[in-house]
């Protein structure tokens, strides 16, 4: 395995990977982007921070790339779509530099109400400037917080310890959390209105993007101070020049800018209330060691078939849910390429059922081994747990989950449909027997039968009518085929049965056709399980 380090992560991190067995590293901090496509052609992984962009050219000159690791929060360098197209896993590590950049968010936040970076260079200057560098207090302000997410709230809990009011706007947070932190949810107009300071902490998307421009400062107090650590755009840069040369904004503080590194001739180098830092948010030792340890052990764990933590384009599973979860995931893939294999129109909807026990456990990694099963068939492509919901959607198949309180007559159960576009709907049904927790499949089309979920099978609809079975038989003999199993369901109201031979090996072709040419068969299949 071989894993690219573009940018510099931690070297415990490093040391980590280079400590495996079978793992090359290759360290290539500060590479042009030429020499990055170079690099990748024959990596199974990539470590990033901010600076590498990890772009669809990139994915595409990596042929091997299974895992694109990002040692901190922002994943706006990686592209995620050609990513997830290749079934490339993005993982990042969400929680590892939260403190780090809480704290230097609040650094600004003190640097912007007491002129501290103004004082220093006045001095260094060898001035005394007493009179000119009168600050303010934190104490009985209002701080707006955009963004309460995990930096948000860190940043609340010490602006709360100075005495400050918090008002959070973020669509996403709960009354309840709001409460817990004790900050008073208010609409992005309120906050605007009413803070004294104001900062943002969310990531730039495209709601996010300019979100604070000329107009939101308009409707600011006067004398307002804004803060971005988060990312470059979510204050528009000339709006901000702007506020800030008009005395609109009082102070502001930026970690971050709509393009790094930041113009050497850039305006806002020039202005005096308004400091800035190079993007330092996550560069403290304690958060590269938490975040560089943390990306390459886990990196290391999705290569080697682990469990995959803290993906982006993909559920991660405890660990001890994954061990629960692990023989529904084999049965639900088996069932998902039987079903395609059984229907031949064209599948519009796969509605997925969930009975008894299963409906407690996290229906998300499971749902998507159904659908790579029934991708594994028909799609030419590598499909995994990545790519899978995506392919079935470009095939315009929608998938439908749901979880039943149905008594279904089993402790556990999941079925399968495929509905076709002539409304037709084929299906099957498993669950797991036994202390073993083997898989079987437990009704096709609705009619119950039992069989293994491996190996060759033969199914067919048939008349139910003497001698079917023994014609299939000799049939088989003729053509040396082995049955290891037969299962049958009869439907005697409709006069026709469905059975299932499990079969060694593949009939001939010429055997298939003496089945499809036999008058009382009205339908089979060889699905290949
Ligand atoms: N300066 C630096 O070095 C660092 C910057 N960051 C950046 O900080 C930002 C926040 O990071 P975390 O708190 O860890 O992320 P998080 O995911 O815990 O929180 C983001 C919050 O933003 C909210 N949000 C999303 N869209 C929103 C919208 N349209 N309006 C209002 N709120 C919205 C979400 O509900 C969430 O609560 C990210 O952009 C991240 O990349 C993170 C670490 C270091
Ligand atoms: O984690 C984030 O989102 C950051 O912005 C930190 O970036 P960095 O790893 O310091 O290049």
């Amino acid at each position: 395995m071989k894993i690219l380090v573009a940018d510099k992560i931690s070297p415990t991190g490093v040391e980590f990977l280079r400590e495996q067995p079978d793992c090359e590293v290759i360290e290539a901090y500060g590479s042009s982007p030429e020499k990055i496509l170079e690099l990748v052609s024959d990596v199974d992984g990539i470590a990033v921070r901010s600076e590498t962009k990890v772009t669809a050219e990139v994915i595409a000159a990596a042929p091997k790339l299974k895992v694109v690791g990002r040692a901190g929060v922002g994943v706006d360098n990686i592209d995620i779509e050609a990513a997830t197209d290749r079934g490339i896993i993005v993982m990042n590590t969400p929680a590892g530099n939260t403190i780090a950049t809480a704290e230097l968010t609040f650094t600004h936040i003190l640097a912007g109400t007491r002129p501290i970076a103004q004082a220093d260079r006045s001095m260094k200057e060898g001035r005394w400037d007493r009179k000119i560098l009168t600050g303010s207090e934190l104490m009985g302000k209002t701080l707006g917080v955009c963004g309460m997410g995990r930096i948000g709230a860190e940043v609340s809990k010490r602006a709360l310890a100075f005495g400050m009011t918090v008002l959070a706007f973020d669509p996403f947070l709960t009354q309840s959390r709001a409460q817990a932190l004790g900050v008073e949810m208010v609409s992005f107009e309120n906050l605007c209105e009413r803070a004294d300071y104001i900062t943002v902490h969310m990531p730039l998307t495209e709601e996010t993007k300019h979100m604070i421009d000329a107009d939101a400062i308009a409707r600011m107090k006067d004398g307002v101070r804004l803060f971005n650590c988060a990312r470059g755009g979510i204050i528009e840069q000339q709006a901000l020049i702007e506020g800030l040369k008009s005395g609109k904004v009082a102070a502001a503080g930026l970690d971050v800018y709509e393009g790094e590194p930041l113009d050497k001739d850039s305006e806002l180098r020039k202005i005096d209330s308004l400091v800035l830092t190079p993007h330092l948010g996550a560069s403290t030792k304690e958060a590269q060691e938490n975040v560089g340890i943390e990306i390459a052990e886990n990196m290391f764990k999705a290569l080697t078939g682990g469990t995959v933590l803290n993906a982006i384009n993909m559920p991660t599973v405890d660990p001890r849910d994954l061990k629960m979860l692990a023989p529904y995931l084999d049965l639900g893939e088996k069932l998902g390429t039987f079903v395609q294999q059984l229907s031949s129109g064209t599948v519009e909807k796969l509605k997925i059922t969930y009975y008894g026990k299963i409906v407690d456990l996290d229906a998300l990694p499971l749902s998507r081994a159904i659908q790579r099963g029934y991708l594994q068939k028909i799609s030419g492509e590598a499909i995994n747990d990545v790519n899978a919901p995506k392919k079935i959607a470009s095939l315009g198949v929608e998938v439908d989950v749901i979880k039943s309180n149905k008594d279904c007559g089993y402790t556990e159960l999941i079925e399968v449909e495929a509905i076709e576009d002539n409304g037709k709907t084929r299906s099957a049904c498993g669950t797991l027997f036994g202390l073993g927790q083997e898989p079987r499949i437990v009704a096709i089309d609705g009619h119950g039968l039992e069989i293994n979920t491996s190996g060759t099978l033969l199914v067919l609809k048939n008349k139910d009518v003497p001698g079917i079975v023994g014609f299939i038989g000799t049939s088989l003999d003729k053509d040396g085929v082995n049955i290891a199993n037969l299962s049958l369901s009869r439907d005697q109201g409709m006069g026709y049965a469905i059975s299932v031979y499990e079969l060694d090996t593949a009939p001939s072709e010429a055997t298939q056709k003496a089945i499809t040419d036999h008058g009382g068969i009205e339908k089979f299949k060889i699905i290949q399980l």
